[in-house]
């Protein structure tokens, strides 16, 4: 029955193919546009290359047509003079057309290198202002891909696509009038492959673009696992996980690897294909020529060229389906590399933001929430004040939400609800870089950069001197070891501070952020433990880190904890006590619990009262 449910059924996936098709073609068009854009500043190059590539595309396709004359004109009727000027001619046509391919792969080649130059860099630049939140949920590893797979493959459209693919057309051009100037009939029966060739062509361009898009996610897989395992690579050795680390590996790869494969079997089997067909048009072609020169119909040189220029005929032909095949990949790339360009999250500052230059009253968290996904809140209702000038310490178990409260404070992570102001300004109204700059944090796990000593101390300020720079490192007493390390300034730190100990990565840190003289100090202390030399320099170059400064402090350690003003105890994302630390110890709440907890020893220092004797 006609109007049966599956009838029905069937227009369902036409029409969505159709919107599917119209939708991607605005898509194509959305991104050659994007891409173009990076074209722009070099047009003038393009318009030289462009220019070269029209003026010199006839030169292939006179070759031929050259050698039908030197044939059928001077060979035949022995005319050794014309024999001599056409052949300078030829080798003219030669020269010529080997500069023009020269020149032609040069600019190219330039003007691919420089787009790719600016897109890296703005991908780059795209990549350091996106929030904390993107990188949660995007590995590395993809965006590395980003950068090196993608911005290759895009290259390689930009440097030999579409301009060779010019070239080509208009090379086919000249060479089909030609042929058809030489002989028409011999014309046709090359044309007559022409239709199995370009349905062989769609056929295998449709299977390979899906395919390369296959490889090119495999390979993202890939370099995220890699990427990952490198960084955790003790972790793999300490839990002696090489073998299924190894495993693991071992699919993701199989399945890259298979990816590719496929990509190949396409290829071989097309290439193979494409030369069958070519050779079944020089066969048609010789077979009818054969015939012809029999009936004394046709000359030697029509021949002869005509083998040539069914050579030259397929030539580009299957040029143009690799070429078609660069721009697919790349498509696909763009559209990625667009993508994440076009990924406007968190990034976008609305104009009119206030600058703040100094902190002169307090911070104030008013019945804030927050949470990392959805509902899930991991600060609730979090109200509390810092005034200007004070110690504060924020303590409470792990996962009580205490980087998160810095993570809020220094405009990380947006809240959901509640209200953050500092000097009664609203967080989110003040200019993003001026919040960055008022307040300074040093995280808990240090991250040093692959340079010198001097650059990552260098890092906030880069205008230090060295005066200033050896200044800082006394105040926090990092001199020392700095002096004795070989190149002292000079040293060389691997990447993320490989070499270095974790107590000097610290101390290092503290000098870094006292270069940077922020007016409000975050600092998330170290839980690892040092020998106890380390940790009293750590401790007295806390303490003069802190001195004179508003700062908030993830504290770890006793000392830090009973030198602040007033200690905030969080427990599962709510503010359960706060005061100074012979307060809460009174209050024998959950600060005391704590501290007994990590300082069992301190339990008969303690007195009835609760306060410590
Ligand atoms: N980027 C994130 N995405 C999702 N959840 C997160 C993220 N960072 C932290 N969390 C979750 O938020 C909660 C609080 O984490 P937070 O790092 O603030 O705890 P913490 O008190 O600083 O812990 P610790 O003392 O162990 O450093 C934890 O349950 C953690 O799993």
């Amino acid at each position: 029955m006609s109007n049966s449910p599956g009838r029905r059924a069937s227009f369902r996936p036409q029409q969505d193919e159709t919107l599917q098709k119209g939708k991607k073609r605005s898509v194509d068009f959305y991104i050659v546009s994007r891409l173009l854009g990076y074209i722009k500043p070099y047009r003038t190059l393009v318009a030289w290359a462009i220019a070269i590539t029209i003026a010199g595309s006839f030169l292939g396709p006179l070759r031929p047509y050259l050698t039908k004359i030197a044939i059928d004109d001077y060979i035949a009727h022995g005319n050794l003079k014309g024999l001599t000027v056409i052949s300078i001619f030829l080798a003219g046509a030669i020269l010529l057309d080997g500069i023009k391919q020269f020149i032609t792969t040069w600019m190219t080649q330039i003007i691919g290198q420089k787009a790719v130059l600016d897109i890296r860099m703005d991908i780059f630049r795209h990549l350091q202002k996106l929030p904390a939140r993107f990188y949660d949920r995007n590995p590395i590893g993809r965006l590395i891909t980003r950068t090196t797979g993608d911005v290759e493959s895009l290259n390689e459209m930009l440097s030999s696509g579409i301009i060779t693919i010019l070239g080509d057309l208009l090379q086919l051009f000249f060479i089909v009038v030609l042929m058809a100037w030489i002989d028409w009939q011999l014309t046709l029966i090359v044309l007559s492959i022409l239709p199995l060739m370009i349905w062989a062509t769609i056929a295998f361009k449709n299977r390979v673009r899906i395919a390369f898009q296959d490889v090119l996610t495999h390979q993202a897989r890939l370099n995220t696992f890699f990427q990952e395992h490198l960084t955790g690579m003790s972790i793999v050795q300490l839990f002696n996980r090489e073998e299924r680390e190894g495993r693991k590996y071992a699919s993701i790869n199989a399945d890259h690897r298979d990816a590719n494969i496929r990509t190949v079997l396409y290829f071989s089997i097309y290439y193979p294909l494409i030369e069958t067909l070519s050779s079944a048009a020089a066969g048609l072609v010789i077979w009818y020529s054969g015939v012809r020169l029999l009936k004394a119909d046709l000359s030697i040189g029509v021949v002869i060229s005509f083998v040539q220029y069914i050579w030259l005929f397929f030539r580009p032909l299957q040029h143009l389906s690799d070429r078609f095949n660069v721009i697919q990949t790349a498509i696909a790339s763009s559209d990625r590399i667009i993508r994440l360009l076009d990924e406007k999250e968190g990034i976008e500052e609305p104009a009119g933001k206030r600058e703040i230059e100094c902190f002169k009253e307090s911070i104030a968290f008013k019945n804030v929430w927050f949470a990392y996904e959805s509902e899930n809140w991991i600060l609730k209702d979090i109200s509390f004040t810092i005034r200007h000038g004070e110690k504060i310490a924020i303590v409470g178990a792990t996962g009580s939400g205490k980087t998160t409260l810095i993570n809020i404070l220094s405009r990380l992570y947006p809240f959901a609800k509640g209200s953050v102001s500092i000097d009664s300004i609203e967080l989110s109204d003040i200019a993003e870089h001026s919040v960055r700059k008022l307040i300074g944090v040093v995280m808990q796990d240090v991250f040093l950069f692959s340079g010198t000593i001097r650059e990552n101390l260098a890092f906030g300020k880069p205008d230090v001197t060295d005066e200033e720079m050896r200044e800082a490192a006394r105040i926090v007493g990092a001199d020392r070891f700095i002096d004795q390390l070989p190149g002292g300034y000079q040293y060389r730190v691997l990447e993320n501070g490989t070499g270095l100990s974790s107590g000097q990565k610290q101390l290092i840190a503290f000098v870094r952020a006292l270069l940077y003289n922020p007016e409000i100090l975050v600092l998330d202390e170290a839980t690892s433990s040092v020998d106890t030399e380390t940790e009293s320099l750590i401790d007295a170059a806390t303490a003069r880190l802190m001195s004179e400064r508003t700062s908030i402090i993830i504290a770890h350690r006793l000392s830090t904890v009973q030198k602040a003003d007033r200690i905030i105890v969080l427990h599962k994302g709510v503010i359960r006590e706060s005061g100074n630390h012979q307060e809460l110890l009174a209050k024998r709440g959950l600060y005391y619990k704590l501290y007994l907890l990590q300082h069992p020893e301190q339990t008969l220092h303690i007195g009835e009262n609760g306060a410590p004797a």
